[in-house]
């Protein structure tokens, strides 16, 4: 519909003058035998000041040709449902969406008493008082379907003389609608059960570093600073970005972990900072939403940081500087609130030295270190560590085992080159074989310190004797230089030998039955 403010000129004085015309006229409502061809009209706003003017001539042709032209043809064209009742509630006009919309016919309904049809029709209280009307979400029960509605009076020489609906489909957004509310719930739900077992978390430890350790972590959870955590694979480097997460106020907004090694170097980017809709061939739809802006709020621990590509570094940096991100196919940046804890394995100031990690970016990240020691050199930690996992998996399988004095002593003299991670995997695996209430040294999975280099050393002779006892005596080598370069990991090592976990377990209770060699010291 055009309104005076689409013709008008601007820019004038603001003195109001008399004769003015509001500037939300419909142009269509103006009579030809009103306007004046050669009179300046004064457009003024709902508080009577003068915005602007319109010449007569301008009004009168616009009014006239609006009145010319077929525009029921163009109603029909649209999407939206539109109904006129005149001044005594009878349907005059319908287009072509409102049948489609409410189901319902234009024959069994134009010409017709809308005081019959629906007679608590919101539509003929807009034709009583005058008065516009909305609804957002009204229910058109015949159809069952949901539409948004707006309603106008049509005012004529002071009087009005009829009333029109616009309405408009809205059942598939509602569907929609719940269903975001549904995602959304289970999302919750989910998160909140994550939650739980995120707060179950414990770090166990007794050994005086460590709890030094947990100590500064604890209080540095407490500001933003940047944590750089260092030390082997499987000592607890991500236990401890989880502990700061949860000791800090950040606790309530997500932890996001990105493995920056596991990443190829061509996604780490989207991956971080995530792309907008169309922004490439093969963009996904609905865009991406990147690490940064899943952990809005809370904490981003970037694990293996080591690896991350330099580029991405100066990429990173500049985030850290900035606080916002740059996301592909988005032309203005995004303000991010997030505390990074990043970790890892490698030597980084001989990376630094190397040129192959920007300076900057490790003392920007290096704000606090935490070194956590392997776990050959906290002897102490390794009993309290190993009754943990003992009752995590007596719980999970349903099991009762405890753990003998003999196998104690020999997970005190294991060296743990896997770390904590290879610990826990030989409880896992020990509480699965286990036949008994004990635990004994040969439900254990583990090197001692001096036969994996036997092994794995690449020297030994090939096993003589016969093929069985050969072949038997090979896959037992493979199958432990395996579990060795795992860490313990028996999924891990599964893969990489594939087979499935079950029959590596098989093999390695034969092995327990038949070769204490494998198992004990
Ligand atoms: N002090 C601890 N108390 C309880 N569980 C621990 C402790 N330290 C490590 N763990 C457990 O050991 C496993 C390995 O720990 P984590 O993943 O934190 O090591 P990481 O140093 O991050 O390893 P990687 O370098 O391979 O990423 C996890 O299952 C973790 O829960």
């Amino acid at each position: 519909m055009i309104r005076i403010q689409q013709i008008m000129r601007t820019n004038v004085d603001q003195t109001p003058l008399p004769d003015s015309i509001g500037e939300l006229t419909l142009i269509s409502h103006i009579l030809p035998g009103q306007v004046e061809a050669e009179t300046r009209y004064q457009v003024t706003n709902q508080a009577g000041q003068k915005v602007g003017e319109v010449l007569g001539r301008d009004l009168l042709y616009l009014s006239q040709t609006l009145r010319q032209l077929e525009l029921g043809e163009i109603i029909d064209t649209i999407e939206d449902g539109v109904i006129v009742v005149d001044a005594t509630g009878r349907i005059c006009f319908e287009n072509e969406a409102y049948s489609r919309i409410t189901g319902v016919p234009m024959r069994k309904t134009i010409g017709r008493d809308m005081h019959q049809i629906e007679p608590d029709a919101l539509l003929l209280k807009v034709l009583k008082t005058g008065q516009p009307a909305a609804r957002k979400r009204h229910l058109i029960k015949s159809v069952q379907k949901y539409v948004s509605m707006r309603m106008f009076p049509i005012w004529r020489d002071g009087a009005v003389a009829g009333a029109y609906s616009v309405f408009r489909d809205v059942t598939e957004l509602r569907r929609l609608g719940r269903e975001v509310e549904r995602v959304t719930q289970v999302a919750e739900e989910l998160t909140s059960q994550l939650d739980a077992a995120f707060s179950r978390f414990q770090m166990i430890g007794q050994d005086p570093r460590f709890r030094t350790l947990l100590t500064r972590a604890v209080t540095a959870a407490r500001t933003d600073a940047t944590v750089l955590i260092r030390g082997e694979n499987g000592v607890g480097k991500e236990g401890f970005a989880k502990l700061i997460h949860q000791a800090s106020l950040r606790r309530n907004k997500p932890m996001i972990t990105v493995n920056c090694a596991a990443i190829p170097e061509t996604l780490i980017e989207s991956e971080l900072f995530g792309y907008e809709e169309g922004s490439f061939t093969g963009a996904r739809k609905g865009g991406k939403l990147g690490k940064f802006e899943l952990a809005q709020g809370g904490t981003l621990f970037l694990d293996e940081i080591g690896d991350m590509p330099l580029l991405m570094q100066s990429k990173l940096l500049r985030v850290l500087q900035e606080g916002e991100i740059e996301k592909l196919g988005r032309e203005e940046n995004i303000p991010v609130d997030v505390r990074i804890i990043a970790a890892t394995n490698q030597p980084l100031e001989e990376l630094v030295a190397q040129k192959k990690f920007r300076a900057d970016l490790y003392y920007r990240l290096n704000v606090i270190s935490l070194a956590v020691p392997p776990l050959r050199e906290r002897r102490d930690d390794i009993l309290p560590l190993a009754n943990h996992f003992l009752e995590e998996y007596n719980q999970r399988y349903g099991k009762k085992a405890v753990l003998s004095r003999d196998a104690g002593q020999l997970l005190l003299e294991c060296d743990w080159p896997g770390n904590v991670r290879q610990l826990r995997n030989c409880i896992e695996s020990a509480v699965i074989l286990c036949g008994g209430l004990e635990l004994t040294p040969a439900d254990l999975t583990l090197e001692t310190p001096e036969a994996p280099r036997a092994v794995s050393g690449g020297g030994s002779p090939p096993p003589a004797g016969p093929l069985r006892e050969a072949t038997l005596q090979f896959e037992r080598q493979l199958i432990r230089s395996t579990l060795e370069r795992c860490g313990g990991d028996v999924e891990l090592a599964a893969r990489q030998l594939e087979i499935s976990r079950r029959t590596l377990y098989r093999k390695l209770s034969d092995k327990i039955d038949t070769s204490a060699e494998f198992v004990t010291s």
